[in-house]
């Protein structure tokens, strides 16, 4: 296929809007698809459609390449479409098509109806591996009425941001990951790459099934590590003597290991980690096999929270006011999906405890499982008179750190800040 010089982009979220706008400020005609009139309005006034750092800048600078609609007709007057909608989490650890698969039916039909041949599909959202060659091939074969790799192809290229850092992570990536169903269109997607991306990052082009168990496993790999450190801080915690940030300072000088995402703290948790190894454990069963380490980080990830309700049980009793600060998964947004700070006020409240929260992201407005709770207005006030019987430090958002211990109140700090 020929070069790609305009894109569309299908779901404006989280992830989409970074995409959309990063492809205009660096110099491709943009067309940003989402069934929210709210955020194509947004993306059409330049405006971000989401808090997230560096987007509303990103958009800026793109604007003039980049407008949204509702009709994803508009996609036929682009080269490459990039579907990137949810794909939430199914009871059996799989990940749904479900979204996908609405996104790409209309563009498909488009292509159709305008008679269009050779558009890119490139599919962004994490999936079950295995399912775009059964299920969303198929069905844009069918409504095609062509053959993927001859009349149409198909990439699977999923981005390994981090919220709080999308605009960067997706121009200054490690890896740049393509599946793809035939050379010519892997070939394309690695030029837009080579003009899209500022650093010169490896680009792994393969099979769609190679590159969606890529994408996979690089996370649950990275949760072994971090369960793996928190094994190892429930060992030491029993030697009195033992250290575990010195421990695991010297461990990660083994450049076999590395520094990154071995520090000691909580559980991981968020939208990604926790369901991605339950992919894996899935995608495992589906051939007969298991997957015994995907499984054994979470349940260290979950005896971890665990261990932290137990923690805060021996420092204070039922009836104390304990002040959980911190309940984001991690500092910079405000997700508290599967955080442990969020866990552990749940936990307490039904356990008879009195729990005040604090945040500097996370309300009630943006968080509704917030609402059962009583808020820390002002960090200032609490922070010189905090007059609670102990204040835990979940989430390590730097601001926590001039918390001083007062006469009344203790501070236990499980992340080492
Ligand atoms: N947020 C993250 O950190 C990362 C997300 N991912 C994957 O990216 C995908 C999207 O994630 P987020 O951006 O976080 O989701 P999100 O929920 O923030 O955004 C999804 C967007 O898709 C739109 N949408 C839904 N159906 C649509 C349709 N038929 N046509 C057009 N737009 C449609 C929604 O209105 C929404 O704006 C998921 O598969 C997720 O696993 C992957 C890596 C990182
Ligand atoms: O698949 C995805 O969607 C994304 O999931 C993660 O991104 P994210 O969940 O946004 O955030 P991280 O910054 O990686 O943190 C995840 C969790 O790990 C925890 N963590 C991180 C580092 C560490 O040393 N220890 C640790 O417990 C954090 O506190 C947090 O709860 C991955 O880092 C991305 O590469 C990937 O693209």
């Amino acid at each position: 296929m020929n070069s790609i010089e305009t894109v569309s982009v299908c779901g404006l979220g989280k992830l989409g809007s970074c995409i959309a706008a990063t492809l205009a400020a660096r110099g491709f005609e943009v067309v940003g698809v989402d069934i929210d009139p709210e955020k194509v309005d947004k993306v059409n006034k330049g405006l971000a459609p989401l808090d997230e750092p560096l987007l509303a800048e990103t958009l800026r600078a793109g604007h003039s390449r980049l407008r949204a609609t509702l009709d994803p007709r508009e996609t036929v007057a682009t080269d490459a479409t990039f579907f990137i909608p949810p794909s939430p989490s199914l009871p059996d650890g799989s990940f749904s098509n479900e979204f996908l698969l609405r996104a790409m039916q209309p563009v498909a039909k488009a292509m159709k109806d305008a008679g269009k041949k050779n558009h890119l599909f490139v599919c962004s959202s994490t999936t079950t591996p295995g399912a775009i060659d059964a299920v969303l091939i198929p069905m844009l074969e069918r409504e095609l009425g062509g053959v993927c790799g001859r009349d149409f192809s198909v990439c699977y290229n999923p981005e390994f941001i981090a919220l709080g850092d999308v605009v960067n992570g997706l121009l200054e990536p490690d890896l740049v990951l393509i599946g793809e169903s035939d050379p010519g269109s892997g070939a394309a997607l690695e030029q837009l790459y080579k003009k899209y991306n500022r650093n010169s990052p490896r680009i792994a082009r393969m099979s769609i099934i190679s590159a969606e168990l890529t994408k996979i496993s690089l996370n649950s790999y990275i949760t072994m590590k971090i369960s793996f450190t928190n094994q190892l801080r429930l060992i030491a915690a029993r030697h009195p003597k033992a250290d575990i940030h010195a421990i695991l300072d010297a461990l990660g000088n083994d450049s076999r290991i590395g520094k990154k995402y071995l520090r000691a703290g909580l559980s991981y948790g968020g939208p990604c980690f926790p369901r991605d190894n339950r992919l894996l454990a899935y995608t495992a069963r589906q051939v007969g096999l298991e997957a015994p380490l995907a499984e054994a980080s979470d349940r260290v990830n979950e005896r971890t929270k665990q261990e932290l309700v137990e923690k805060v049980q021996q420092m204070a009793k039922p009836g104390d006011m304990v002040a959980v600060l911190g309940v984001t998964y991690k500092p910079n947004t405000y997700i508290t999906e599967e955080a442990a700070g969020l866990f552990l006020a749940q936990q307490l409240k039904r356990r008879g405890y009195r729990v005040l929260i604090h945040d500097f992201a996370a309300t009630p407005a943006n968080s509704p499982s917030l609402h059962e709770f009583e808020l820390i207005s002002s960090w200032e006030e609490f922070k010189n008179n905090p007059g609670v019987s102990l204040a835990v430090i979940c989430c390590p958002w730097l601001q926590y750190r001039d918390l001083a211990s007062t006469a009344g109140t203790r501070v236990f700090t499980p992340w080492h800040l």
